[in-house]
C-alpha cells in the first residue's frame, strides 16, 4: 500500500483514498454514539429566503434555536458556484505528490493538508483540505506552473461574492440582537473593513464502507460565522441535544443545490452573550465524492470580541471575557472543546 503520510500535518491517504480495505487508522468506533436522523418535522433545518420581508426575525430565531440554517435566493450566480466547483475538483484530482508541494507548514493557516482539530482525533479523517488566506497565487503557481491564473481568478470571483453575502448576513444577525444601524458600525464585526476571512476547500472522497469513516470530526467553528458551499451531496450533520421531542441526535443538513449552509461559530456565541448557538457539527461520508468550501468570517487578529454591552448589561451579566480570534484558536489548540469554558466569567 502506498501511503502519503505526514504525521505533523495529519495527512494520511491510503492510496489517495483508493483502498482495498479501510485501514484501521481511519475506522472510527464511536460514530453511532447518537442516532442520525432526517431533517423532517421539528428536525427540519431552517431554510431562509434572503428576500423574506421577515428576514431579521427569522435569522435571529434560527441562530438562537439552531445555530445553523440554509439560505436560498442569495443572489450568487450558479455559474460562479460551478466555476468554483470545477476548480476544487481540478485541485483535489492532482497527484498526492503535487498537492504536498503546497502542504501547510507549522504556524501557517494556508495550504494543503490537515486542520487544527485533527490533532485531538484518535483517527484520521476521510478528507483532504486546502486553506486559502489572503492570496492563492503562490500556491497556485506551485500546483500549475503553466496555468495558475484560472484558479486564482475563480477564487477571487467567489471571495468577492461571498464576502458581500457574509456582510449582509452578519448585519442581519446583529440587527436581530437589537443593535441599531449606528451601533452596528461601532462594533468590530459590524464593520466589514475589520473582518478577516479564511477560505477552506474540502474534499470528501467516496468510500465503499462509509459507515466506518468520518469526513470531519465533531467540532464548532471558532470564528463568528461560516458560509458553506457544497456540490449538492449531503454529509454535514448538526447535533441537536435531547429535548421534549427526542433524545440527542445528529440531524443531516439537506444538500440543496445552489444553496449555502450558514453556521454560527464560537465568537458569535460570545458576542451574543450566549444567545446564538455555536452549533456542533460533523461531516459523514457516502458512496459519492463530496466537495465543500467553508468560508470563515471573524474579527481581524488584534480585535478582542466580548459580549455586546447592550446584551450584557444590568439584567444579564456578561458570560465571557473578551478574546481575539487567534487567542481563542490557541486556547482550542490546548483545551479543544473546553476553550470557551476557560473564558467563562464565574457567576459566583
Ligand atoms: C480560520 C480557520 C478556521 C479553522 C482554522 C483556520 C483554517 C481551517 C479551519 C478549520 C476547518 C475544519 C474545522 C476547524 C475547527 C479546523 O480544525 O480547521 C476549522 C478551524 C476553526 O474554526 O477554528
Ligand atoms: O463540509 C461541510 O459541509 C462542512 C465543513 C466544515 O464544517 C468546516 O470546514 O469547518
Ligand atoms: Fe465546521
Amino acid at each position: 500500500m502506498s501511503l502519503h503520510t505526514s504525521r505533523k500535518l495529519k495527512i494520511h491517504q491510503p492510496e489517495n483514498f483508493q483502498y482495498e480495505s479501510i485501514p484501521d487508522s481511519h475506522v472510527w468506533d464511536d460514530l453511532h454514539d447518537h442516532p442520525s436522523v432526517e431533517p423532517i418535522g421539528p428536525d427540519a433545518v431552517p431554510v431562509i429566503d434572503l428576500n423574506d420581508p421577515k428576514l431579521i426575525e427569522k435569522i435571529g430565531k434560527a441562530c438562537e434555536e439552531w445555530g445553523v440554517f440554509i439560505i436560498c435566493n442569495h443572489g450568487i450566480e450558479p455559474e460562479v458556484l460551478n466555476r468554483l466547483c470545477s476548480q476544487m475538483h481540478r485541485l483535489f484530482a492532482l497527484p498526492a505528490e503535487v498537492k504536498l508541494k503546497v502542504a501547510k507548514t507549522e504556524g501557517h493557516d494556508a495550504g494543503y493538508g490537515g486542520f487544527p482539530i485533527s490533532h485531538f482525533c484518535p483517527k484520521f479523517s476521510w478528507s483532504e483540505g486546502f486553506a486559502i488566506g489572503s492570496s492563492s497565487v503562490d500556491h497556485a503557481q506551485k500546483l500549475w506552473p503553466d496555468d495558475y491564473s484560472t484558479f486564482c481568478e475563480v477564487i477571487e470571483e467567489y471571495k468577492k461574492a461571498i464576502n458581500s453575502l457574509g456582510c449582509r448576513l452578519i448585519h442581519a444577525m446583529l440587527l436581530s440582537l437589537g443593535l441599531s444601524e449606528e451601533e452596528l458600525c461601532q462594533i468590530p464585526v459590524g464593520d466589514s473593513s475589520k473582518l478577516k476571512t479564511v477560505m477552506h476547500l474540502n474534499s470528501y472522497p467516496a468510500c465503499t464502507n462509509p459507515d466506518r469513516v468520518l469526513g470531519l470530526p465533531p467540532h464548532t467553528d471558532s470564528g463568528c460565522v461560516a458560509i458553506v458551499y457544497h456540490n449538492g451531496i449531503s454529509g454535514l450533520q448538526v447535533l441537536r441535544c435531547k429535548d421534549d421531542i427526542a433524545p440527542t441526535r445528529w440531524v443531516t443538513v439537506p444538500a440543496v443545490s445552489n444553496t449555502f449552509v450558514v453556521n454560527i461559530g464560537d465568537l458569535m456565541h460570545v458576542l451574543s452573550n450566549g444567545r446564538f448557538h455555536n452549533v456542533l457539527h460533523r461531516v459523514t461520508i457516502s458512496k459519492t465524492n463530496r466537495l465543500s468550501c467553508a468560508y470563515f468570517f471573524g474579527p481581524q487578529a488584534d480585535i478582542k470580541v466580548g459580549p455586546l454591552s447592550k446584551l450584557a448589561g444590568l439584567e444579564q451579566s456578561p458570560l465571557y471575557k473578551p478574546v481575539t480570534w487567534p487567542g481563542l484558536q490557541k486556547m482550542r489548540s490546548m483545551l479543544h472543546d473546553k476553550a470557551l469554558q476557560a473564558i467563562k466569567i464565574d457567576s459566583n
